[in-house]
């Protein structure tokens, strides 16, 4: 994406949800948008891992961690699978650790901040569900538009 989310908010305001969770950028890439993915999890990251090692195509995997900054996430390992299963990018509402590492990877991460403490790999929790960041849902299919500003999200039709 090549316009920026304000120029974005703009041109089609009423269509788009923004969300004023206010996010860090991790990855080395900080402008990114692609369609949703999606994960519910707590303190548990096997799904995650699990998901990010599947074909992205370009998907942007949103994780709703409850905005718990307990545990980390995702890793540079499965930040680094996610590069190389073809993912936009990945934003967390929650922790992230390795994040001198994520920061030389050529993908999108947004996360509340970092904490070295692993999650557990139990699959607990739930994917493909609609999720919240703040006060916006996202869907599975959304598009969503990322950059140091801020997410946009526009409604699948
Ligand atoms: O395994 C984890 O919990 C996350 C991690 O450290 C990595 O992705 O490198």
């Amino acid at each position: 994406m090549t316009i920026s989310t304000a120029d974005l908010y703009d041109e089609r305001g009423p269509e788009l949800a923004s969300v004023s969770v206010q996010f860090r950028d991790f990855g080395a890439v900080t402008t990114f948008s692609g369609p949703a993915r999606t994960i519910r999890c707590s303190a548990d990251n096997a799904l995650i891992k699990t998901l990010l090692a599947t074909p992205g195509r370009g998907a942007v995997l949103v994780v709703d961690g409850g905005g718990s900054l307990e545990n980390a996430l995702m890793g540079d390992m499965i930040a680094q699978s996610a590069v190389d299963h073809g993912w936009s990018g990945v934003i967390i509402y929650g922790a992230i650790r390795d994040s001198e590492a994520i920061r030389t990877l050529p993908l999108g991460v947004k996360a509340l901040g970092t904490n070295p403490a692993k999650s557990a790999k139990d699959g607990v929790g739930r994917q493909d569900v609609p999720v919240h960041l703040g006060r916006v849902t996202i869907t599975p299919g959304d598009m969503v538009y990322a950059d140091p500003d801020g997410i946009l999200v526009t409604q699948a039709s």
